[in-house]
């Protein structure tokens, strides 16, 4: 692998044919946890542009900052370093414009599907009258297919449906950035997919700007105009941009066949296990823990009486 593929570039994006405004910039963003010997850098360097209307994919190996990179873009963690902006002015912390969709759907236990939902629209459109909230609440419910368990409580939910639940009531604030924490992770194969396809035609739908953190490449292609690879860490940094340039509207069981697919696939795949081996030869080469020569011991028998053990080693 070259020196050239592993360096972070500042990355852009093409929507259409115009250069569309950046909604988001990360500008040189360094994140670690802990102080002294105990540090943990996580992300370092960090410079990225969501441009509006994009779907952008982030891509990484398990515990390589995936979580970390999303909390600063929603504005639940800020840089140690570097900037953060939305819209050209600093995130100040979270906020309705960049909604978030985690993994573990953190819906509220003792509301319906149209409560939680309900929850977030009434905080977010206060001026709006009782009847266009409803209405809106609605519309969303039925956007991801849960019109018939609209009275139902999360326990009365499989996960796929909570996963959906979560995404409309995201969905339903109108975020002008909707941020995908892994939303598929803790899902098994087959509603992983069907999952998959509803968010791809939903966004298809609305268009709107949406980075989405994953660990699986298929997904990423399958969804995304972008696809930026996180460096393992620490220190992790963005890798060079992979552009998607496959026809939408995008549908999985047809993708497996194209060739353009399974190109794009092997490119994403070979860089991030690439990058992944570079990170453990550096690590390697930089140990420079020195090599301890054990003394020359020969073990005793402990079944021997106390006093002829300790005659012996005298
Ligand atoms: N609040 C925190 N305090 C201390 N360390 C943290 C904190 N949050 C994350 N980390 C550390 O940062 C590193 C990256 O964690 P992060 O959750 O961002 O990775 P990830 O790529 O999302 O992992 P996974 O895919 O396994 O969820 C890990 O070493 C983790 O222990």
């Amino acid at each position: 692998m070259s020196a050239a593929v592993l360096t972070p570039p500042v990355i852009e994006a093409r929507v259409g044919r115009t250069v569309a405004a950046p909604v988001l910039s990360m500008l040189g963003v360094c994140k670690g946890f802990g102080s002294g010997v105990t540090r943990n850098e996580v992300l370092s360097n960090i410079n990225l542009n969501v441009r509006e209307g994009e779907f952008l994919a982030v891509v990484g190996f398990s515990g390589s900052g995936k979580s970390t990179f999303m909390k600063l873009l929603a504005g639940l963690e800020t840089p140690d370093r570097g900037e953060l902006l939305m819209e050209g002015k600093p995130v100040q912390g979270p906020s309705p414009d960049r909604g978030l969709v985690f993994q573990n759907y953190s819906l509220l236990p003792w509301l319906t599907v149209r409560g939680n939902i309900a929850l977030s629209v009434n905080s977010v459109f206060r001026s709006w009258s009782k009847g266009e909230r409803r209405d809106h609440v609605e519309k969303f419910i039925e956007m991801v297919g849960l019109t018939h368990a609209a009275h139902r409580r999360p326990h009365e939910l499989s996960g796929g449906m909570r996963q959906r639940v979560s995404l409309a009531r995201t969905l339903a604030m109108k975020p002008k950035i909707l941020l995908l924490d892994e939303p598929l992770s803790a899902l098994d194969a087959m509603t992983r997919s069907v999952l998959q396809e509803e968010i791809l035609k939903i966004w298809e739908e609305e268009r709107q700007t949406c980075v989405m953190i994953t660990n699986d490449v298929d997904e990423a292609i399958l969804v995304a105009d972008r696809i930026v690879p996180l460096n393992p860490g620490p220190n992790a940094s963005l890798g060079p941009t992979f552009t998607v340039g496959l026809d939408r509207p995008r549908r999985a069981s047809e993708l497996n066949h194209d060739t353009t697919f399974k190109g794009l696939r092997n490119a994403v795949t070979n860089y991030l296990v690439a990058v992944r081996q570079k990170t453990r030869d550096d690590e390697e080469s930089l140990s420079t823990a020195p090599l301890i020569e054990l003394p020359d011991l020969q073990p005793r028998s402990l079944s021997l009486p106390r006093k002829s053990i300790l005659n012996a080693t005298t």
